[in-house]
């Protein structure tokens, strides 16, 4: 038997699965089979979820262990932001450490476990980083820029303006109103760009922004590989970012920034030295329940026999969400 974790982070929901505990790991192939059919909102285990999130032993010197994302629809991302987060619970319980760096595709990132986010809701910080903003590293193409900073794009959206920054999952963000938030532009946009289409040949995180106040957005992100989620974190840290170089006025660098989304609330810090910019993200860790199911039905996309028992630590996160401002409006659920 092996155990599986339930886990959110700003109810952006993942599975882990630590293959280090395994007799034999799932090969690729395995992961990219399991994935769908763990993850889907209706058929899935537990009400789906948005990924999986696969550790292994570490492959660059100075890692604790190493992260993989899986999408919901099987494709691999370079880096997820909430659900680092939990890894970073998760391996800062295995091993009794509070501070240490986990392998992710592009880099070692640092993460560190914080102060509870509010009463019984377990919080940590991760860096968000390489950033980078040219189109060849998003990709993009056939939009005529370099790269898009605040840039009108009516092959997108005729009088909307984006930006696309590399985190170094690719994300493309727009500020808009509250109408334009909550009505189904990001959702067609989202689709389109996501599916066939002369720009973002291997697809794109969408992010639509309302700016609520100084240092503070409320962010809905159609994620590449899955759709719409509750919560991004790489997105809500690109968008920062994007906030801090599109309206200084509003949005400063190295003091931390309120982002409200569809499943809660996490802050970020966005970082600038030379040419070198890097973002912390801070935010819940929770884990919802642990599952008991035999590694052999993995290895074939099956968890018909799977045992699940909850945790208990949802409700401390549901009365933080019930106390926050600007959320309830627009659940999306799984
Ligand atoms: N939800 C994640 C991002 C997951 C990866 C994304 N779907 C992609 O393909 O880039 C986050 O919290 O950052």
């Amino acid at each position: 038997m092996t155990e599986l974790l339930k886990v959110h982070g700003s109810q952006n929901q993942f599975f882990i699965l630590d293959q280090t505990t395994l007799e034999q790991p799932l090969t690729d192939a395995e992961l990219q089979a399991l994935a769908p059919r763990i993850t889907d909102p209706r058929t899935g285990l537990l009400g789906g979820a948005d990924g999986i999130l696969v550790v292994n032993q570490p492959t660059k010197p100075g890692a604790l262990a190493q992260m993989r994302v899986i999408n919901a629809d099987g494709s691999e991302a370079s880096m997820c932001g909430n659900g680092l987060r939990t890894v970073a619970r998760y391996l800062a319980e295995k091993f009794d450490q509070d501070e240490f760096q986990v392998d992710t595709r592009d880099a070692n990132l640092l993460v560190r476990r914080q102060p509870d986010f509010a009463p019984g809701v377990p919080a940590f910080a991760v860096e968000i980083s390489p950033v980078r903003f040219n189109k060849e590293a998003l990709p993009f193409d056939n939009l005529g820029h370099e790269r898009l900073l605040d840039t009108l794009v009516p092959e997108f959206i005729p009088g909307l303006r984006f930006t696309s920054i590399a985190v170094p999952n690719p994300h493309l963000i727009s500020f808009v109103s509250a109408t334009e938030l909550s009505d189904n532009v990001l959702g067609v946009l989202g689709e389109r760009l996501n599916g066939q289409n002369p720009y973002f040949p291997d697809g794109v995180n969408v992010n639509f922004a309302q700016i609520l106040n100084e240092n503070e957005l409320f962010v809905r992100t159609f994620e590449r590989g899955v759709g719409f989620t509750n919560a991004c974190g790489t997105g809500m840290s690109a968008t920062s970012l994007a906030f801090a170089l599109t309206h200084p006025e509003l949005a400063h660098f190295d003091v931390p920034m309120t982002i409200y989304n569809p499943g809660g609330m996490v802050k970020t810090i966005v970082h600038h030295q030379a040419d070198h910019y890097w973002i912390e993200l801070v935010g819940n860790a929770t884990f919802t329940h642990h599952v008991t199911v035999a590694e052999t039905e993995l290895h074939q996309a099956s968890f018909a026999d799977a045992q699940t028992s909850a945790t208990g630590e949802e409700t401390a996160y549901e009365k933080f969400v019930a106390d926050l401002p600007h959320v309830n409006d627009l659940q999306i659920g799984k």
